[in-house]
Formats: structure tokens, C-alpha cells, sequence
């Protein structure tokens, strides 16, 4: 297991080289492993460009889009053409822009669903393309898990205080967001269950909840992740608060 403060940190000037560096380790890690992979998508606005860069040379003549299946780390609960879904960054972004097969996607439902209902469709997928029911460490789930931070230390939709940081075995939960929003998200046993993570931070606004996550402050959501494979923080100078040596 890997904890924040061992993480390998990736200082970049800006978002657009912090995105060239997240492309460049994400290329590199798929084309590194064998047969199917499975990647878990970061929502929020720091992974977009990321996503981008990946649909475009010199990514995207690499990347071995036939074999690679695409999910979600968390999502809000709001169906997928509304400018806040997770899966719409991505879509936009990434999925409509790349040769990915239409199987390849696997998006969190959020239409015609209670939340709840939801959280337990998409554990049952997950555990359909995994092949268990019980997740066995070291046979990861995901071969790349993407993170972002949120400015209160938030992962995925693990907020603060919230009962889910203390789901021991579910690996998919409906809980409230940002302003009471329902959203859905996967816990520390499924976001944990990735060969590699990255965290993508970005802003000064970060800058406290990365001092926190370095850390290993469980005090903040992120600060309790332990993931099962290397651990790779992305932050730009901003984030950082420190000026390139
Ligand atoms: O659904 C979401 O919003 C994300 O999954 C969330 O965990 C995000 O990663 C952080 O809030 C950081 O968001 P920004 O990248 O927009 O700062």
C-alpha cells in the first residue's frame, strides 16, 4: 500500500505542461501493461485538459484505444448531457475524440434510478467486468485510477466527515455532494483497487489540502487513501506553492 506522503510528486509550471506530464504517464502506463485495461476517470475541471491531450498526437497514435475500458471514480447524479456530469467532461473531451469502442464506456447511470439504485448498478457492472464478487489485492481492479483534490480535501465524492470514508467492504455508494447534490462515488476499497493513481492538483486554491494530502492527514478524505500501487501526485507551482528549482 502507498500512502500520500510517499507519493511521487510532479511539480509542473502550468496546467497545460501538468497535462502534458498526465498524458505522458498515463500513454506510457497503458502501452506498458498487457490485455484489457481498465482506467478510472477524475471528474471536476483539473483532468480536462489531460483528457484532451490524450485525443491528440503524439497520445493518441500511441494509446491502445481497442483494449482499454473507461469508468468513472465518482459522478454527480445528473443525467449525462447536463453541464455538470462528469461523464459529459470526459465525453467531450476525450471519448468522442479518440477510436474507443461504444462496450469500452462505462458510464455511471444517473437517469430513471434512485441514487442508491444507481451506486448498485454500477458496483454490479464493476464487479461483472472485474470477475468477483470480493476484490483480491493483487489483482487490482483498475491498471490507472485519476484523482483530483477538492479545496476541503475531498476525493472522488468522499467528502468530509461523510459515513462513506467508513464503507469497509461496498465499493460503490450514493452519497450528498457539494451543496446536497446527489452524487455517486467509489470507495476506498474500489479507488484503492488500481495498479497506479494519480492525483491531478492544480491552484493556489489547493495549496492547503496538498500540504494535507502529503501528509497523510486523515483528517481530509484524501489524506486516508492508501493505494494499492504506485502513487503519483501531478501538481502545478500554484498548487505547489513552491517556484521550480
Ligand atoms: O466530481 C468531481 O468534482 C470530482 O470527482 C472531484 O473529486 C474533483 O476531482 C475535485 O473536486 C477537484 O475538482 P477540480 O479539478 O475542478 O478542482
Amino acid at each position: 500500500m502507498t500512502k500520500p506522503s510517499q507519493a511521487e510528486l510532479k511539480i509542473l509550471l502550468d496546467d497545460e505542461t501538468l497535462a502534458q506530464s498526465a498524458a505522458a504517464w498515463l500513454t506510457d502506463l497503458a502501452r506498458s501493461r498487457e490485455g484489457r485495461l481498465a482506467i478510472a476517470l477524475a471528474g471536476g475541471s483539473t483532468p480536462k485538459r489531460t483528457y484532451e491531450l490524450l485525443a491528440e498526437p503524439p497520445f493518441r497514435d500511441k494509446f491502445p484505444w481497442s483494449r482499454t475500458h473507461w469508468f468513472w471514480g465518482d459522478e454527480r447524479f445528473v443525467p449525462h448531457d447536463d453541464p455538470r456530469s462528469n461523464y459529459l467532461m470526459a465525453q467531450k473531451a476525450l471519448l468522442s475524440r479518440a477510436p474507443i469502442p461504444h462496450v469500452n464506456i462505462h458510464p455511471i447511470p444517473t437517469v430513471g434510478l434512485s441514487p442508491q439504485a444507481a451506486a448498485g448498478a454500477y458496483e454490479a457492472e464493476l464487479k461483472s467486468f472485474y470477475g468477483a464478487q470480493e476484490l483480491d489485492p493483487q489483482r487490482p481492479i483498475f491498471d490507472a485510477m485519476i484523482l483530483g483534490l477538492g479545496d476541503n480535501g475531498h476525493t472522488a465524492s468522499l467528502m468530509p466527515g461523510a459515513s462513506a470514508l467508513e464503507e469497509p467492504r461496498g465499493w460503490v455508494v450514493a452519497v450528498e455532494g457539494v451543496a446536497s447534490e446527489a452524487r455517486i462515488t467509489l470507495t476506498y476499497p474500489a479507488l484503492e483497487s488500481s495498479f497506479e493513481t494519480a492525483f491531478l492538483i492544480a491552484g493556489a486554491g489547493k495549496r492547503s489540502a496538498l500540504k494535507r494530502l502529503r501528509a497523510d492527514d486523515a483528517g481530509i478524505p484524501a489524506g486516508r487513501l492508501r493505494a494499492e500501487g504506485a502513487l503519483r501526485i501531478f501538481a502545478d507551482v500554484e498548487a505547489a506553492g513552491t517556484v521550480l528549482g
